[in-house]
Order: structure tokens, then sequence, then C-alpha cells
């Protein structure tokens, strides 16, 4: 009797997507919206991230329509240098989406230990979220936060773009206009509010760059006024000794790239773009195509033996989650209850009530092998990847996913969250967040939702 009550329910996994389908394992990462946890498929045995988002916090915090796009963008993407989406669902209290895994920490983990990365790795890491950077501006997405945060390595050391919370599709013949994105490494264009398109990607690459091969940004101020005016101004210094640092030719591409003029910057499309960006002299010998491939030599890779993320993640939800995840049945229709099983509560706030029905309806269910799109190999992580990092989950067997599921494009999507207004406050990690947002509906139509969050750095 005991034994029967232990033992799981088999699990149908031709029927729609849910947690259950998941063994949930170790806690890696935690950003200002998400959980990011380890998990497996009790089918296949492939290993993914989990990213998880609490609804109430989510409604709390005006992120719903980020949430809702960061989904529909990443249904569009895939891509070797994008941590690509599998899966999408929700339960009653949360919103999931299923990553490829990054093994390899974050550029930002990477640069807090190192303090600067050599020359080698700066020139790898730049060409690699160029080659990210040039598929996404193909589909007309612009990402909009890039910064060491969102750079992933997998356990080879290869980058991957993530964190598509604020990146929204641009149109050639319409500028966006919103302020949104981490401020230290905001275009001017973005803060002198003229409009801009994908150019800003591009320069906040240069910052990127020049941060990993100094450990500092090249604009700094103490205020988000000084830091402003720093970007839209100040003159491009490097450090005194910066010819001990890095070669001619990576100075000149960090000029390149942190060029104010979008027609003379480094990767933009009227300065070149691709074209121009794999001739520069600092990508000399750089076999572009392999590149493309994902077939360069990282010139640096993480080690597997010790957790390349920040074990207290993993602590803080041991110790002080008081609501931890865990798989439930989501509640059940009302017999004659339309699609959208969410009632509101008793008292509730109509606003919170109205978002909740916006997840429930927008954020839809999405399984990488039901929707069919461009073939691609993913990524192909076993158990024992993870097996031998210090804490990893002991006893679980190892075995290959099965990498012969692929997906079709889809047909591509027009609308797009845009932000405005920035407030000061203040940052806890490297950035704030921008409140008193503005949806851009009149050019991209969308629910009725009057307030998103970006999020930018803070100025020092
Ligand atoms: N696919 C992944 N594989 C491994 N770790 C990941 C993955 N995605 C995210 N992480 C880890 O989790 C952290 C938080 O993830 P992410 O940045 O996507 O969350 P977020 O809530 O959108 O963050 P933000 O605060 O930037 O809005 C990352 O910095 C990274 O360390």
């Amino acid at each position: 009797m005991g034994i029967a009550c232990c033992k799981e329910d088999p699990i149908d996994f031709t029927q729609e997507v849910e947690l259950q389908h998941f063994h949930l394992l170790r806690s890696v990462g935690k950003g200002a919206f998400g959980k990011v946890r380890v998990v497996q498929h009790k089918g296949t045995q492939a290993i993914y991230a989990l990213k998880y988002i609490n609804k109430a916090k989510c409604i709390k915090m005006r992120a719903v329509e980020n949430i809702i796009q960061e989904r529909r963008l990443l249904e569009e993407v895939e891509c070797p240098f994008v941590c690509n989406l599998r899966y999408a669902f929700q339960d009653d209290e949360n919103l999931f989406m299923i990553l490829d895994l990054m093994l390899g920490g974050d550029l930002r983990f990477h640069l807090d230990r190192m303090g600067m990365l050599k020359e080698s790795m700066v020139k790898f890491y730049t060409a690699e979220v160029a080659c990210g950077l040039f598929y996404l501006h193909s589909k007309k997405i612009v990402h909009r936060d890039l910064k060491p945060d969102n750079v992933l390595l997998d356990e080879k050391g290869h980058a991957h773009l993530t964190d598509f919370n604020i990146a929204v599709h641009f149109r050639e013949e319409k500028p966006l206009t919103a302020v949104a994105g981490s401020m230290a490494y905001m275009a001017p264009e973005v803060l002198n509010k003229k409009g801009y398109f994908a150019t800003v990607d591009w320069w906040s690459l240069g910052v990127l760059a020049y941060e990993m091969a100094f450990g500092k940004r090249p604009f700094r101020a103490k205020t988000n006024d000084g830091l402003t005016q720093a970007i839209l101004q100040d003159d491009l210094e490097f450090p005194g000794n910066v010819r001990d640092l890095v070669s001619q030719e990576c100075i000149d591409a960090l000029k390149e790239f942190l060029r104010r003029d979008v027609t003379k910057r480094l990767g933009c499309k009227d300065a070149g773009g691709k074209e121009r960006l794999q001739a520069d002299p600092w990508f000399k010998g750089y076999n572009w195509e392999a590149m493309e491939k994902m077939e360069g030599e990282p010139p640096f890779v993480p080690d597997a033996k010790r957790a390349n993320f920040d074990a207290t993640h993993e602590l803080e939800e041991l110790l002080l989650e008081d609501n931890p995840l865990k798989a439930k049945p989501r509640k059940k229709k009302k017999a004659g209850e339309e699609d959208t099983p969410y009632t509101a509560k008793e008292g509730e706030d109509p606003s919170v009530t109205r978002d909740m029905r916006i997840m429930e309806e927008k954020f839809i269910v999405y399984d990488f092998t039901k929707t069919r799109r461009a073939a691609l190999p993913q990524q192909s992580l076993t158990m024992a990847s993870i097996s031998n990092l210090p804490g990893s989950v002991p006893g679980v067997s190892t075995l290959p996913q099965d990498s012969s599921m692929h997906r079709d494009v889809m047909e591509g999507r027009e609308d797009a969250v845009d932000m405005t207004g920035v407030d000061t406050q203040a940052s806890t990690q490297h950035h704030s967040r921008v409140a008193g947002s503005r949806i851009d509906t009149d050019h991209h139509p969308l629910p009725d939702v009057a307030s998103v969050q970006a999020r930018r750095a803070s100025p020092s």
C-alpha cells in the first residue's frame, strides 16, 4: 500500500506540456523578474533551463506585457547564439519558459571574477554576439538590453544572448522612441529621444566589449543625468596603460563601435554592416563562415567542475523560499466556462483581474516538438554535463536527449512594446528599473495594459 502511494502516475507526454513533465533540479539564477532552475524532461531526459515568473509579482512589477512579449519574440527565434525557447506554459501561480541550458555562467559572473578579460576572449565574445545580433536584426528584432549579464556561456565557452524582456520588432519606416534598456549601455540615440533602430545594439556591444577589456565601462557618472550627459557628449577615453592591455586594432574597433554617428558605427547597416565588421582589422584571421556555424574555437572553457553561477540562489531557494516551486494541477474549469479559467477573487483589484486574464490568454503554450520551425541542432546537453557540478542532484541517469526534434519558422509578428520614462530607483545589482512607462499603442496594437517596465544600469 505504502509503496503504491509513492509511485508517480504515468505521464502522457502527448498531452500539453506542463511542469509535471520535468524533474526540478538546481537553482542557477535569479533576475529581477524570474528565477532560473535546471530541469530535466522526464520523457526525453533532455536538460534545460526553466525560467519561471510568479504571476502576482509580474503584475506588481508591471511586467505583464514584457513577459508576454519575451515569449512571443523567442518563439520566432532559432539561432545558435541565442538561448532558444523550447517550451512555454503556465499554471495558476507562475509563467514558465523552458530554454536551452547554459552551464558556463554569464559574462557578468566571469568579469566579476577575473576583473577584466584577455583580449582573445573579448574578441571572441564580441564576434559571437555580433553573429547573434546580425541574426536578430535580420528578423527585425532589436534586443535593447545587451550587457554582460545577458550573455551566457555554454559549457564549451560559446556565447548566447538571453533576456528578451525589452526586445522589440522594429520597422525601417518608423523609428522606436522609447527610452528602454540598461542605462550605462544605452546608445546616445536612445537617450536623445530622436528615434532609433537596431543601431543601438551595436553601441551596447561596444560598451560590453570595452567593459570586458578594461573591467570598467567607457562612460561613467554618479547620477543618471551625469551618465546621460557623458554618453551624449564625453570623449571616449582609455586607461593610461591601454597598450599594455590590448592591441591597437582592439582600441580602433572599440572606437568604431562607440561612434555616435550611426552611419559610421561598426556593425550598423549604413556603416557597411556585416561585411565591414567581418573585414575589420581586429578580426583579421577569423574564419567567419566557421564562426557563424559556431565552429570557432572558444579561447576559454568554463570550469565544468565548479558552479559557474552564484550558489546563493540555491541557498535562498532552500532556506528562504516559503512557497517552493512544485507542479500543481490547474484549477478545473467550471461547466460552461470559457477557455479562460481565471476567476477574480473576492475584493480583487479589477486591474489585477485584467492582467491575470491577459496572461492567461496571451502567454500561450509553446512546445518546440509540436510547432515545426526551421531545423537547427538543439543544445545536446545530458545529465553528465551537470552531474559533476558541486551539489548536483545525485542518482539521475545520464541519457542523451532526442535531438531529432525540429520546428518550422513561424510567421513574424509586428507587435512590440515600447517604453518611455526613467526613474531614479537605486540599483541593487547592476541595474535599476524604468518606471512610468508607456506602450506605443498607435504603432503596435497591444492589449490594454498601460504600463510596462524596462531597466537600466546604475550610473556608476
Ligand atoms: N538559459 C539559461 N541557462 C542557465 N542560466 C540561465 C539561463 N537563463 C538565465 N540564467 C541565469 O539566470 C539569471 C537570471 O535570468 P534572466 O536574466 O533571464 O532573468 P530576468 O528576470 O529576465 O533578469 P533581469 O533582471 O535581467 O530582468 C541570469 O543572469 C543567468 O545567470
